[in-house]
This record gives C-alpha cells, sequence and structure tokens, in this order.
C-alpha cells in the first residue's frame, strides 16, 4: 500500500505556477469497493476485487468482514480476494467515519451468529443511523443502541432475518437502502423496500448497488418509484474489477480549469453508474472543454470559470470541490439539492460556509444548499473537519490564492491513500 507522503501540519498547499498540464491515475471507486466486499461476503463462493481502493473507509471494511470470519486477503493491493464463512461474533466493528461501513455491515452483521458491536470517529457518532436502526428492528433484528438512533449500537443476530415489506424514510441517506438492499437477498422473505419522505439523495448510488447485486446473481426489480424488491436466494462469488474512483477525479480536474491547464483521468470509464461521471457535464458548464476518448477524460480549461445554478443531489458528494470552483468563478453560484450533507463527513454546508467566508468569498447558507458570491480571496488556515472532501476543496483554493493551508491533510487518507503526493506530483508534471 502507498505510504502518505510526510507533510508538516498545518500542509501549505501547493501553488500553480502556470497552467496544470497532467495525467492522473487514480486509485478504485470507495462506493464500488465497499459494495463488492460485502456482496463477496454474503456469496456462496470465493470472489475477487481487481484494483480496490486501498484507503481508510475500505480497510475498514476490509476489517469489519474479517472480525465477523470472512477470509479477506489484501496480501496484493491489485487483486483482493474473499472467501465467505458463516458469520459469526462477538466481533467489533470499527467504523471510522465511513459511511458505507455504518450503513453497509449492519443488515450484513444481522445474519451472524453473536453480539456484533459498532462504534467509529467522534463524528461518526452524530452521522444519522436512526432510520437504519428502527428499520432493522421492524424485520425482527434486535439491537441495543440505548435509544440513541446512533453509534455506537450492538447487533444480536440470531444467524437469519426475516425480511419482508419494510417502509423507511431515507431522505437523509441513500446509504440507507444499499445498505439494506446488498444483504436481503440473503434475508428469509428476501425485502420489499418502500421510501416515504422527502427525495432520496445521491439516486445513481442506488443505481450502483442494484446494478452490482444483479451481477452477484440478484434480483432486484425496481420498476416502482421509490420501491426495491430483491427476492431471496443465494448471490455468485465473481471477479469484480473496480472502475477509478471518478468522485475523486473532482479536485484534479478542477485544476485544470482554474489554471486554464489540461489534466486528463486515465481509464474513465465510458459506461458506469458512478455519480462522479456528472463532472463532465458540470464542469462543461462552468467553463471547462471536455472530451472522452481512449486515453480517459480530459478537461482543458481556460482559466475563467463561470458560475453555476444546479441541483447537486445526484452528485452531492461532489459539492465541496464544485463550491471550491464557484468560489473561484466570475459570477455567483446556487448550488441546491444538497441538504442531507449536513449530516456528511461533517456538517457540510456549515463548514464550507466558514471556510469560504474566512477567505472574503461571500457565501450563505439556504435550506438545501449554498449561494457563493466570489470575491477577491485572500489567503488564511482552511479548516478541514476531518472531512477529506473539505481537505481537497481547500487544495483546489490554494492552486490561485496565496497562503491557504490546511488544518489536517491526512483526513485524505479516507479515500486517498496518498492525497498531498498525487496533488504535489500533478504540479510537477507541469505548470
Ligand atoms: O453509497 C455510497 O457509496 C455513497 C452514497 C452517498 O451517500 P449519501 O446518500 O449519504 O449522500 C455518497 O455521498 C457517499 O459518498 C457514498
Ligand atoms: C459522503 C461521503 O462519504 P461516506 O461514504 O462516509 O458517506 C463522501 O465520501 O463524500
Amino acid at each position: 500500500m502507498t505510504e502518505q507522503t510526510s507533510v508538516p501540519t498545518p500542509w501549505q498547499t501547493p501553488r500553480a505556477t502556470g497552467p496544470v498540464l497532467s495525467t492522473v491515475s487514480l486509485p478504485g471507486s470507495k462506493s464500488m469497493t465497499a459494495r463488492a466486499l460485502v456482496l463477496s461476503a454474503a456469496a456462496v463462493k470465493h470472489s475477487s476485487l481487481a484494483e480496490p481502493l486501498i484507503a481508510r473507509d475500505t480497510t475498514l471494511m476490509a476489517g469489519a468482514l474479517r472480525a465477523m470470519g470472512v477470509g479477506v486477503n489484501t496480501a496484493e493491493d491489485n487483486l483482493w480476494v474473499i472467501r465467505p464463512q458463516p458469520l459469526h461474533g462477538p466481533a467489533d466493528i470499527d467504523c471510522g467515519l465511513a459511511g458505507t461501513v455504518m450503513r453497509f455491515v449492519p443488515p450484513l452483521a444481522a445474519l451472524a451468529t453473536g453480539a456484533v458491536r459498532f462504534d467509529g470517529d467522534a463524528y461518526a457518532r452524530e452521522r444519522p443511523m436512526g432510520p437504519l436502526l428502527k428499520a432493522l428492528s421492524a424485520i425482527g433484528v434486535q439491537i441495543s443502541d440505548e435509544g440513541r438512533g446512533a453509534l455506537p449500537f450492538v447487533i444480536h443476530g440470531t444467524g437469519s432475518v426475516r425480511g419482508g415489506e419494510l417502509t423507511v424514510d431515507a431522505s437523509k441517506t441513500s446509504q440507507l437502502i444499499s445498505g439494506l438492499l446488498l444483504s436481503a437477498a440473503d434475508f428469509d422473505r428476501g425485502l420489499v423496500l418502500r421510501h416515504i419522505g422527502p427525495p432520496v439523495p445521491s439516486a445513481p448510488h442506488i443505481q450502483m448497488t442494484i446494478a452490482m447485486i444483479r451481477a452477484a446473481g440478484g434480483a432486484v426489480d425496481d420498476s416502482r418509484p421509490n420501491v426495491w424488491e430483491v427476492e431471496p436466494g443465494q448471490l455468485t462469488g465473481r471477479a469484480w474489477e473496480i472502475e477509478p474512483d471518478l468522485s475523486n477525479a473532482a479536485p484534479f480536474l478542477a485544476a485544470a480549469l482554474v489554471t486554464g491547464g489540461e489534466v486528463t483521468i486515465a481509464g474513465w470509464p465510458h459506461n458506469t453508474t458512478q455519480p462522479g461521471d456528472a463532472l463532465r457535464g458540470l464542469l462543461t458548464e462552468m467553463g471547462g472543454e471536455c472530451v472522452l476518448d481512449d486515453r480517459g477524460l480530459t478537461v482543458k480549461g481556460t482559466g475563467r470559470v463561470k458560475g453555476i445554478d444546479a441541483d447537486l443531489s445526484d452528485v452531492s458528494e461532489l459539492t465541496p470541490a464544485v463550491a471550491a470552483l464557484c468560489a473561484l468563478a466570475d459570477s455567483p453560484s446556487t448550488l441546491r439539492g444538497v441538504a442531507h450533507i449536513r449530516g456528511h463527513e461533517t456538517n457540510r454546508l456549515e463548514a464550507l460556509a466558514t471556510e469560504l467566508n474566512r477567505l472574503g468569498c461571500k457565501v450563505e447558507e439556504t435550506d438545501d444548499g449554498l449561494r457563493i458570491a466570489p470575491r477577491r480571496l485572500t489567503g488564511a488556515v482552511f479548516e478541514t473537519y476531518a472531512d477529506h472532501r473539505m481537505a481537497q476543496a481547500g487544495a483546489i483554493l490554494g492552486l490561485v490564492v496565496d497562503g491557504i493551508s490546511l488544518d489536517d491533510v491526512a483526513c485524505t487518507t479516507k479515500t486517498l491513500s496518498d492525497f498531498p503526493g498525487m496533488w504535489t506530483r500533478m504540479l510537477e508534471d507541469g505548470s
């Protein structure tokens, strides 16, 4: 595994000295790696993951499965091998700050025998878990959470889950739907899951879940709006090929936009369920020129960024990078549809407003997003709130604003093992 480049704290983000010209290879998708691991653990035969993401979130996911008895061999960086075993407690699961671990593992743990205890980082205890715990209780799973509806909690598995009809409110996170669907083929009656409430965010991530369950041999009916049905049945093991993480492409492509450079992300898939694919449209609207060809996705900027009015509900994890671009744009922007990112790694709307305002931008939080009026920015410490995407947003700004430093860049290991090294190498390639 690549080690994180040793960097001082605070980290002075590097300033671009000219247009950034680089080709970047990104590690595997966090979301696909997490799903492939869970589906492999629930399968009847062994599976492999080619080019998995090796970063904190996926290492914690591998650890969670191992703790319940699954054979997870990560000795080869580019080929992990998963051997399913009967799931059992007692087990302690560290969720870190990973939404995927805290939402995808509890339904699987409910299929184990014994007690499986979940906890995580300080802020993980603030992230929305109540609706998932309520949903699991409603299908017969015994949970001790002392009424908190949050981490820490214990799932007392009996080796089977009834499943059947279930109604949830997944407006706070799509991961509630994905987590339940990923284990539902192993529930006695499968699952008929119905969402009632404000719209579910991050719809492409649900499509990714469905596509991957089908690829593992599961039967999913998603023909009715807000209803997902998984038939009970056995999942097969398979060879998963993990695509590059397109959400992590955001800061690198943004570098082309703000410096008038040209950045290629190698191996960009031509067909994908990853929400990061929407960067092509977003960055075009913001003034870039995007070309998808055999080399990958190339974004060329002019150095001039246009403000946008955009509903980011499908691609909410891109909000910090897009907000950084908006702060550097030549016209105001409105970002909508992302109220729920107040429950991401930190309250991202509040954090973005605070940090961008600290640099001199004029940012207002709305009910479901941000209004951003660009101003001349001046350098300061950009606080990351342990959030990898806040750190990436700060790094984008630091390319063109003197004197920006991040209080903590190590938080980027959540989804990239060496963001500072990759960022510095991108600038060394040509700028
Ligand atoms: O299922 C997934 O892999 C994810 C779903 C989304 O969560 P929300 O629905 O909470 O936004 C996304 O923001 C997160 O980074 C990854
Ligand atoms: C929201 C995110 O992560 P998580 O999977 O922890 O929810 C993210 O990576 O932007």
